[in-house]
């Protein structure tokens, strides 16, 4: 499946150890990610990550882009709740979209568990629908 996983700068060292415990896991999909977060996965863990532009400069628009097209069928964003961000509208807008088309998103590690184990992840029979915006994917 089709992961995009984000992190805030406080909480990229939290994401690097998380991605790091499930690295076996992670290893079957393809991953997307913001660029420093991308760039962090891909040296620190060795994984290969399609990066889209740097969260502050429209990466979390181009993550939000990519579900409400489809590409996207989970979505681990471990965001800094203590702190306000110079892109705050574009973090609302990423937790907006999501939810709007009913992909999973993790926004805690235990959380980010919990998804990375879910069977659904592992089912290639999973669909995907949402009552606003009945839509089956076929890829
Ligand atoms: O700002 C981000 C998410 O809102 C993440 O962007 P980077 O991975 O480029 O730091």
């Amino acid at each position: 499946m089709e992961l995009a996983l984000v992190a805030h700068d406080s909480k990229k060292a939290a994401l690097i150890e998380w991605a790091s415990r499930n690295r076996d896991r992670l290893d079957g999909h393809t991953i997307f990610a913001t660029a420093t977060t991308g760039g962090l996965l891909e040296t620190e863990l060795g994984l290969t990550v399609s990066k889209t532009l740097s969260g502050p400069m429209g990466g979390d628009q181009q993550i939000g882009a990519k579900i409400a097209e489809g590409v996207i069928d989970a979505v681990i964003f471990f965001w800094d709740p203590m702190e306000t961000q110079p892109h705050d509208t574009d973090v609302k807008a990423l937790l907006r979209i999501a939810v709007a088309w009913d992909v999973p998103m993790a926004c805690s590690e235990s959380t980010a568990q919990m998804v990375i184990e879910s069977s659904r992840l592992v089912d290639k029979d999973y669909t995907r629908t949402t009552p606003a915006h009945p839509r089956t994917r076929t890829a």
